[in-house]
């Protein structure tokens, strides 16, 4: 059980590329965090700095507020399971569990209780006397993890764990490593690129971009509150939907107009454009906060391609060229060319500045 803490980290890599730039982050004890961003955007880097296996340029890490920058990584009792379950193909499942252990020159019977304890926590009790070939990539994984649980680290650091395993499975092991997480009550650091499995997983969710932390957040507050289209894009499947608006002022008024629509700001709106001077900006909105057919509508418009998802369909409609999604609940079905009404949840559309990205608030 361990707090983190990281204080202007940074990594460089030669003269001039930053894997990480001055990363500042709070964990709490039992904390499940979620490092997620696109590919290159600097997880691993920070991840592996925190194990101590890459070398830090600037700032420091603090584990349970000990300054552990410059010790080695077994000293600082964290575990690590990667991507390529890397359990030792030589070793029955129960060696490879009990390895560490042994290491340790802990009593035979104590790393029983052990192996067999953390075999129950994962489900893999059957297979101790396997070898890993014998086993299926979740398996295997979970061999990974319970070596990792079974020395007791005060953090655990999650490279991607669950990117080998095909689609169906990775969504069950989302769902039993929470469980894991629940009862082990391990701090744990988990990096992934999917963001419906920090989404699902994450207490709180460290959103990053080159090299640098964006947003900070549980999974609604990343959600309902981005802090920038960057956010606002990456979050959410089918991804929100931006349009690119002029505003017309008149006599007090504010008109949002696109070259397929346009539409009056109603008081709320208008408040969080009080301060806004520029004449053009960002408007986001997600596919469950547009609707059809519901009366007010904004616009018309036909029906380019449905997806039927089961629990609900994605009507996608083309406007100005490009692709728009609206999730609507199932029933009533629409199909291709039929003509739809428009209108937007407007207590959800997110504005933001056209030059920052920023997203803008109510002062
Ligand atoms: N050993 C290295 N030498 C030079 N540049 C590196 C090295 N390792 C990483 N980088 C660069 O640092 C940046 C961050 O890399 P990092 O591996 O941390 O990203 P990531 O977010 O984990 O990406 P992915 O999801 O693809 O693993 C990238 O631009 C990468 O090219």
């Amino acid at each position: 059980m361990a707090t983190l803490e990281l204080i202007n980290l940074s990594k460089r890599y030669g003269k001039s590329v930053w894997g990480a730039r001055d990363v500042n982050l709070k964990v709490n004890d039992k904390e499940f965090i979620v490092f997620l961003g696109p590919s290159g955007c600097g997880k691993t880097t920070t991840l592996r700095m925190i194990a101590g296996l890459e070398e830090v340029t600037e700032g420091r890490v603090l584990i349970d507020g000990e300054d552990v920058t410059d010790m080695p990584p077994r000293k600082r009792n964290v575990s690590m399971v990667f991507q390529s379950y890397a359990v030792w193909p030589h070793m029955s499942v129960y060696e490879n569990i009990a390895f560490a252990l042994k290491l340790r020159k802990m009593e035979k019977s104590k790393i029983d209780k052990i192996v067999r304890d953390v075999a129950e926590l994962v489900n893999i009790s059957e297979y101790l006397e396997r070898f890993p070939r014998q086993l299926s990539g979740g398996q295997r994984q979970r061999v990974a993890l319970a070596r990792a649980i079974a020395v007791k680290p005060k953090l655990f650091l999650m490279d991607e764990p669950l990117s080998n395993l095909d689609a169906k499975l990775r969504v069950r092991m989302r769902t039993e490593l929470k469980a894991i997480h629940h009862k082990t009550e391990a701090t744990t650091i988990f990096v992934t690129h999917d963001q419906s499995e920090a989404m699902s997983m994450a207490d709180r969710i460290v959103i990053m971009k080159d090299g640098k932390i964006v947003q900070i957040g549980t999974p609604d507050e990343v959600y309902f509150n981005s802090v920038n289209v960057f956010v606002a894009g990456f979050i959410g499947t089918p991804a929100t939907n931006f349009f690119e608006m002029e505003l017309k002022r008149e006599k007090g008024e504010i008109f949002l107009v696109h070259p397929s629509f346009s539409f009056k700001l109603n008081g709320q709106l208008l408040t969080y454009l009080k301060d806004y001077n520029k004449d053009r900006l960002i408007m986001g909105i997600r596919p469950e906060s547009i609707q059809i057919n519901s009366g007010n509508a904004v616009f018309r418009e036909k029906v380019l391609v449905v997806e039927p998802q089961g629990s609900h369909q994605i009507v996608a409609i083309e406007l100005n060229g490009e692709i728009i999604k609206i999730v609507a609940p199932s029933f009533p079905k629409y199909s291709p060319d039929e003509t739809i009404d428009i209108s937007f949840d407007e207590e959800r559309i997110m504005f933001f500045d056209i030059e920052t990205e920023e997203r803008l608030k109510i002062k």
